[in-house]
This record gives C-alpha cells, structure tokens and sequence, in this order.
C-alpha cells in the first residue's frame, strides 16, 4: 500500500515507517521537522518537508502521491506543556488536524490512522482502562486528540473514511541502537534518567511522591515502539473491515521508582533523584486493557518486559549520546 505518514522523522512515527518500508510498503513523510529529524526517517521512503498548517502543502503531497492511506502522527505532545498553553495544544492539533482530513476527503483517501493517547481519560476509577472507560480529558493534549476522534467519526459517516484511532499509553524504547528517542526539550521519562546514566543531568526529579500508589509515585503503562508499529500495520491493513479504536498498552503498570531502579540495574549508574512537585496533569495511575485489539486483530506486545524496555532504549542512547546530532548546542 502507498501510505502519508505525518510526523513520520519523529520517535514513533519513525519506527512505524522503517516496519511499513520493511513489510514492502511505500512510504511518503509529511514532517516539519520541529521535532523530527531527516536521520531517522528510512532511505527508502520520500521526505517532504511541509507543516500540517499549510492546506497548499498538504494538497500538493496528496496530487503528486496519490496515497491510499494517511497515517497521522504529527502533533504538539506534551501534557504539561498543554496545561500551560491550552490554545497552542487545542489550536494547532485540531487545526493541522481538520486541515489534513478535509484535504484527504478531496483527494479520495479513504483511509486513516490517529495517534491518539491514554490522556483521554484523565484518572479513571478502574484498574485497567478499556475502550468503554468513561472519557474525561485530563489535558487541553487529551481534549484535542478527542475532538480528533471524534472529527473522524463524522468522516467515516459522511464520506466513508475508515479509521482506526490508536490511544497509546506510554511509549518507550528504540527500534534499533541507530532509531531512537531524540526530542528538545526532553521531557519524557526514560530518556531522561538515561541521561543522568550518561553524565548529562546530574539527576533525575520525581515529579510528586504522595499519590495514592504502593510507593507514592506515578504509575503508567509503558509500551514499545516496536509493538506500536506492529499495531499500526494490522490496523492499517484491517480497516476494509470498518473503522476501530483500540487501547495500546502492555496491560502492566511501573512506577516512577520502578523505572529508575530499573534503570539503575541496566545501566550500572547510580543515578540519583530527588522528588519535586507534582507536574499539572499527571493523573495517577494509567494501565491499559488492550484485549480489544488482541482479540480483534491477534496483536499482543512483545516487549512488554521492562527490563527490555530499558536496555533497547539504553543501546541507543549509548550509540547516539546526543541523539541524531542535528540540532545548534544550546548556549549554556
Ligand atoms: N510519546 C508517547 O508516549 C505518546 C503517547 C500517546 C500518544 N502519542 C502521540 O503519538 C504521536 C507521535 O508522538 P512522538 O512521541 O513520536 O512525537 P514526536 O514529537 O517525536 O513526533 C512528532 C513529529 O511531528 C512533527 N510535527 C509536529 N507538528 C507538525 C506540523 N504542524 N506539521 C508537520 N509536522 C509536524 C514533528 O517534527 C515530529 O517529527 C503524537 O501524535 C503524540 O501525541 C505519543
Ligand atoms: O522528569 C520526570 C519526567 C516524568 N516523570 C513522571 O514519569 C511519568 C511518565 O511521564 P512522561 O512525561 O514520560 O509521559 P506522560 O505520561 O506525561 O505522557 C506520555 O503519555 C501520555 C499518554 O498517557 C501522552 O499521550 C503523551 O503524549 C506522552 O508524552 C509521569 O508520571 C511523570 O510525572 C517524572 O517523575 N519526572
């Protein structure tokens, strides 16, 4: 299948290129590159530079390549950067989003992919969050990629787009040692205590330890990359069977400790913390129940060891100490 991947030199949607490009798709890349990076995008799939803002652009890479398929990464990310600028999150994510879908319809692309997020459902009152889970946005993040959601609901009723909107929990890990995470700023939490591990922060601060948790601290579902683009590709290839939205998360929950001490084990570092305040819109606790698409579509993670997890992220970090090398040194 010829597929659009926005955001496709970013972390995730990287990955999900280099499977389609392995699997014989082809591939065209939609990015600004704000985040992403020229490096991580696959040789074998074309790169168009353009921002998601701009109808023209967006025109013209459907006319020239004519994809059966969108798969739509490309957003603003961060749940805290959100709850501070609301209107930035809610703008541009639904605009770009509106932007993408109306150019779609008037090119006859009838097939569409969303990265939407666990942030859907703010902090649920149940242990494993499933597709029936009440949905309350915990973020101006989570509110965008729910109205996105919905948007396409109506395209499937008055066009006949098939969609699948993917809610991932927490992402992590590397492709490969050459196809990893790299954002600026990093705020995420793995990178960041690997980069204590390799001398770049002299520690890491655990964002609140009183929560209503065994250790006090945060619990999230952390899931692979490479089980996302694996997720991804059966999705794509599934939806002539009508649209779907799934939960994609490992089923099990870490703590922030957790992840630190398994940091510290794979890594050899003693990497110190220190706990800090609670960061604006971090709920609890998030652990997905993803038995719709194991059932659905025979997906089941395989990475969802955290020690793995870890040590995949740990081998790229180690081989690409300053990510992908692209961007100016900050001014100290
Ligand atoms: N990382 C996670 O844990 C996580 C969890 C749930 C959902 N998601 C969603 O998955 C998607 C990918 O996340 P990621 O972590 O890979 O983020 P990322 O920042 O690494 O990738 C996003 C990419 O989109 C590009 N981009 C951003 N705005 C653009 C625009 N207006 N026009 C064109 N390109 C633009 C960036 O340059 C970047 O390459 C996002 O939609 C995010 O909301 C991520
Ligand atoms: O320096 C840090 C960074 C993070 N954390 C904690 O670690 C956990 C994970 O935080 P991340 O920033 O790594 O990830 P988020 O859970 O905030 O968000 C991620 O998963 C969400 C879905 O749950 C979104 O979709 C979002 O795009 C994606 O970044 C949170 O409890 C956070 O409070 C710390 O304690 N210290």
């Amino acid at each position: 299948m010829k597929v659009l991947v926005t955001g496709g030199a970013g972390y995730i949607g990287s990955a999900v290129v280099h499977q389609l490009v392995a699997g014989g798709d082809e591939v065209v890349v939609f990015d600004n590159l704000t985040q992403g990076h020229r490096a991580a995008v696959h040789p074998d799939a074309v790169l168009i530079e353009g921002d998601l803002s701009e109808r023209g652009a967006i025109d013209a890479a459907l006319s020239e390549h004519r994809p059966e398929g969108i798969l739509h990464f490309a957003s603003h990310t961060l749940v805290g950067e959100s709850m501070e600028f609301p209107f930035r999150h809610l703008g541009n994510n639904v605009r770009c989003g509106l932007n993408l879908l109306e150019s779609a319809v008037d090119h006859g692309v009838r097939r569409f992919i969303l990265s939407s997020t666990a942030n859907l459902f703010g902090q649920p009152d149940r242990d494993l969050i499933d597709e029936e889970t009440t949905i309350s946005p915990g973020s101006p993040y989570g509110e965008s990629k729910f109205i996105l959601e919905r948007i396409l609901h109506w395209m499937d009723d008055r066009f006949g787009m098939r969609y699948a909107a993917l809610r991932y929990f927490n992402a992590c890990g590397a492709l490969s040692p050459d196809l990893g995470e790299d954002h600026d700023p990093e705020t995420h939490l793995i990178p960041l205590v690997l980069q204590v591990a390799l001398g770049q922060r002299e520690h890491v601060t655990i964002f609140g330890d009183d929560y209503d948790t065994p250790d006090g601290t945060c619990i999230r579902d952390y899931v692979h990359v490479a089980d996302l683009a694996d997720a991804h590709i059966r999705a794509l290839h599934a939806l002539d069977g009508g649209s779907r939205t799934y939960n994609l998360g490992s089923g099990t929950g870490f703590s922030v400790r957790e992840v630190i001490e398994t940091c510290r084990a794979v890594t050899g570092h003693a990497i110190p913390a220190t706990v800090g305040p609670r960061r604006p819109g971090d709920p609890a606790v998030l652990v997905a129940s993803s038995e719709r698409i194991r059932g659905e579509l025979g997906w089941s993670p395989r990475y969802d060891d955290l020690r793995t997890i870890v040590e995949s992220a740990w081998a790229w970090h180690q081989s690409h100490p300053r990510g992908y090398g692209d961007r100016a040194p900050h001014a100290s």
